[in-house]
């Protein structure tokens, strides 16, 4: 069970600071939230309580196993999800391990980005022949997915294999190119269920199939997420993460606090905090309010690494402007430990020597919290009694539903994007797509370079 210490939002010392009577005082607005929650279940929450999805993957576990990669192609939510559960849940050097190492389960890549030097670079790691690629996009139109689609189906051309023993699709079960595509080529598909956007789906199959082949046990994620959801609908909002997380983040943004840290404490959490940045930039920055008045609203989240980025960023989050809130997250237990070996006399060295770096690392969270506390700078820290499936299935569903919450204090529609619009349209037109001449921009003529 994760655990949420709120104490340090509450801190006297904060300028501007909220208080327990602002959080008391939104108590309608949480009800009014937790009970939509509860009578209109998101498309995201009623994935974990239907064996469907779970069983979807697990239907095409002996193919997928009789694979040595698993490629996902993807960008934003059909990506970031795979990358956090795989960094979380499995050693960082994942990749590096003998097929015996890994009990015989797949080496996962993610190819989410069109820069051709990274691209590259993957492809040139694996034996193609070896290789299972799930293209992931919900839509089936996204051009960065797609291209890499091409590009993947092209190699697998040229190597003379046959596409249909090398592919997965993961998409909308029935619109989009790719729906389209799997239908007459009889390739293997999986299902992203028709309410579940990108950036909620890593529940879905758009997460499961990496992480079942990189032997996650992805039933104990959904048992996470399950007791996060239960938890969610308690109308007690003091005994409500979800509620508490989306309040006090509204709670401070009206205060100026337009900036929301994560701040992970072990680099297997960092990638949870990659994955937080596009669900609260992208669920909640909107130009205009469900009842479509404009009001131009969002919080910027912004990820750090503990300790590296005391070294960066830490000096700006405690004396700059009082423009943000800092999420910690701390983990009680790693997988392994290094005591610091006694090497040296001199007594500079001496308190380290004999220590351990989970310790080191503890109380360099511990400090970095005091101090912005002693600055008046708010933060909150949630704790990880150990980094495993359980835990990070509930941390993914707190959030989902504080992302929820947080769209009916900030009064938005979470599940939209229309800022994204423009810009792909725009690229379109620029790499010649029909239909969308309108959006042609000059790019460099007009332009003044120094
Ligand atoms: O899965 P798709 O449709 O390819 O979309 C990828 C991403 O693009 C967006 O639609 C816009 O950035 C995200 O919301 C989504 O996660």
């Amino acid at each position: 069970m994760l655990k949420f210490d709120f104490t340090n939002v509450f801190n006297e010392k904060i300028p501007n600071g909220i208080s327990e009577n602002d959080i008391e005082n939104q108590k309608d607005v949480i009800y009014n939230s937790i009970n939509q929650l509860k009578n209109n279940i998101p498309g995201f929450v009623e994935v974990v309580f239907n064996r469907k999805w779970i069983n979807s993957v697990l239907n095409i576990k002996n193919f997928v196993k009789s694979y040595e990669n698993l490629v996902v192609v993807g960008i934003g939510g059909s990506a970031l999800g795979n990358i956090a559960l795989q960094n979380s849940l499995r050693p960082i050097n994942w990749n590096f391990l003998n097929k015996k190492e890994r009990n015989g389960n797949l080496r996962i890549f993610v190819i989410d980005n069109v820069d051709p030097d990274y691209v590259s670079s993957i492809l040139d790691l694996i034996d193609i022949k070896e290789t299972l690629f799930n293209v992931i996009s919900k839509s089936g139109s996204t051009a960065e997915a797609m291209a890499n689609y091409l590009i993947v189906r092209g190699l697998l051309e040229t190597h003379g294999l046959n596409p249909k023993n090398h592919l997965v699709f993961t998409t909308d079960p029935k619109k989009g190119v790719l729906r389209k595509i799997a239908e007459t080529e009889k390739i293997t598909t999986l299902e992203i269920p028709e309410n579940v956007g990108g950036r909620f789906s890593v529940l879905t199959p758009v997460g499961l199939l990496s992480a079942m082949a990189a032997g996650i046990d992805i039933e104990a994620i959904y048992e996470g997420a399950k007791s996060a959801y239960n938890k969610t609908i308690n109308e007690d909002i003091w005994n409500n993460p979800s509620a508490l997380i989306a309040l006090v983040h509204y709670l401070y943004y009206l205060k100026g606090r337009n900036i929301s840290v994560m701040m992970a404490y072990s680099n297997k959490l960092y990638y949870l905090a990659d994955w937080y940045r596009q669900l609260w930039a992208e669920s909640l920055g909107k130009a205009y309010s469900k009842d479509n008045k404009k009001i131009n609203v969002g919080q910027t989240p912004v990820k750090a690494l503990g300790a590296v980025d005391q070294h960066s960023q830490i000096q700006l989050y405690n004396e700059g402007p009082d423009d943000k809130i800092i999420t910690f997250l701390k983990t009680e237990t790693f997988e392994r430990n290094i005591k610091i070996p006694h090497s040296h006399i001199e007594k500079e060295l001496s308190y380290l020597q004999g220590q351990t770096l989970s310790k080191l690392l503890n109380n360099e969270l511990y400090g970095t919290e005091a101090a912005l506390a002693l600055n008046g700078k708010p933060s909150l820290r949630i704790t990880f009694p150990k980094i495993d499936e359980f835990n990070v299935g509930q941390f993914i569903m707190y959030y989902e539903l504080a992302t929820a919450i947080a769209g009916d204090l900030f009064n938005v529609n979470p599940y939209d994007q229309p800022g994204v619009e423009l810009g792909k349209k725009i690229t379109y037109a620029l790499m010649g797509r029909k239909g969308f001449e309108e959006y042609n921009v000059t790019p460099s003529n007009e332009r003044k370079e120094i």
